[in-house]
């Protein structure tokens, strides 16, 4: 017989109090979307495999953890990412809901695989999408509400690393031209950063990229440079209006050929970091969404990763817990938890208030904390 404790490798139970410090980070997160004007949506866990991850023009094809479903006969998948529901949200029910349209959301997506940094395979996604643009001022939107949503969340320090993933096809069309069929060889290169594999592909012309990553005045000021015939004039002065709009609010970097989970978006991605967590926090950008009748929209969203958040202890603090000793009325346990209190009532004279969590005790009529030892 399997043993009951054992999960398949990438899952795990959330307990006490990592459970509860994910259900605060997650409620700041949504809180901080409704302040911003976006109403929530929630997608199942699981869709047709035919429909899932097919709402959005991508790059590569998603691998999907599927099932068989006894009901409808065919294969079902589970989500990887809840961006591609909203899109298919926005494309049918909402398709005639006026634009732009704000929609956010929470739950849990599931990989095939994790990744060196993050083994774990079921996560907590949280995030925005604005649907009808892919401007500018969407994407400085996008960026400030995330931020708003991991400031509430209890998170500082931020950086913002900007990335422009349609770049390389855009120079390739213009003045460094490749051959089509290398096109893919040197995106990956690039987001690799082989300089030496990338003289091999005969893409010399590219190597300047790669030393174009960094803080991002100079990194912009070196793609400026590459910028024969201003092809890319319209993105650099989109980069410049949001360096300008987050100001202080956040560190920004520039890596203008990382194209790794940035598979759906266009002319715009980024990654979000956070002071003592490990790894990106979240990630956004603009993408397409594909409507049933072969038409595209423009959009732009973000997703944060929560569980990292609460890995990194900055989880907005806990309510703090009082001990009801026998005999207590509930009209005092009212007050308390108006006062912002959780209450532990006791069941028996047996109960003990520290075992049980508590910092402080509710006896006759009064308030007091519980002592060491006690
Ligand atoms: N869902 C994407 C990020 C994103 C949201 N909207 C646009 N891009 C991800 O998790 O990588």
């Amino acid at each position: 017989m399997t043993n009951p404790a054992l999960l398949p490798e990438g899952l795990r139970d959330r307990l006490p109090p990592e459970a509860e410090a994910l259900g605060r980070v997650r409620g700041a997160v949504l809180w901080a979307a409704e302040m911003n004007g976006y109403a929530r949506v929630e997608p199942p866990l699981a869709e047709f495999e035919t429909t899932i991850a097919r709402g959005l023009k991508s790059s590569r094809p998603t691998d999907l953890l599927r099932m068989m479903d006894p009901i409808s006969q065919r294969t079902l998948a589970l989500r990887p990412d809840i961006t591609a529901q909203v899109g298919r949200i926005a494309a049918t029910r909402l398709a005639h809901a006026p634009r732009p349209l704000r929609l956010c959301y929470a739950g849990q997506v599931l990989k095939v695989r994790g990744t060196q940094l993050r083994p774990e395979r079921e996560m907590c996604q949280a995030g925005c999408e604005l649907v009808g643009s892919d401007s500018v001022a969407a994407a400085i939107e996008a960026i400030r509400v995330a931020l708003d949503a991991l400031t509430l969340a209890g998170a500082g320090g931020f950086t913002v690393d900007i990335t422009l993933p349609d770049l390389v096809p855009t120079l390739a069309a213009g003045p460094l031209p490749l051959p089509a069929e290398r096109l893919d060889a040197v995106i990956a290169e690039l987001d690799g950063k082989d300089a030496g594999a990338l003289a091999a592909l005969g893409a010399e012309a590219y190597l300047p990229l790669i030393e174009a990553a960094g803080p991002v005045d100079a990194a912009l000021a070196r793609l400026a440079g590459l910028d024969r015939g201003a092809v890319l004039a319209s993105r650099l002065a989109g980069v410049r209006a949001i360096v300008a709009a987050i100001g202080d609010r956040a560190r920004i970097t520039l890596d203008p050929t990382e194209r790794h989970g940035f598979e759906y978006q266009s002319w715009i991605g980024f990654s979000l970091f956070v002071e003592g967590a490990r790894g990106e926090i979240g990630r956004g950008g603009s993408y397409t969404i594909l409507h049933p009748d072969g038409h595209e929209e423009p959009a732009t969203g973000f997703s944060l990763y929560l569980d990292p958040l609460v890995a990194a202890g900055l989880a907005p603090s806990a309510r703090p817990k009082v001990f009801l000793a026998e005999g207590y009325d509930a009209a005092a346990a009212d007050r308390l938890h108006g006062q912002g209190y959780a209450t532990v009532a006791a069941l028996s004279a047996q109960d003990d208030a520290a075992r049980l969590g508590c910092a402080f005790i509710w006896a006759n009529g009064a308030l007091s904390p519980v002592t060491e030892g006690r």
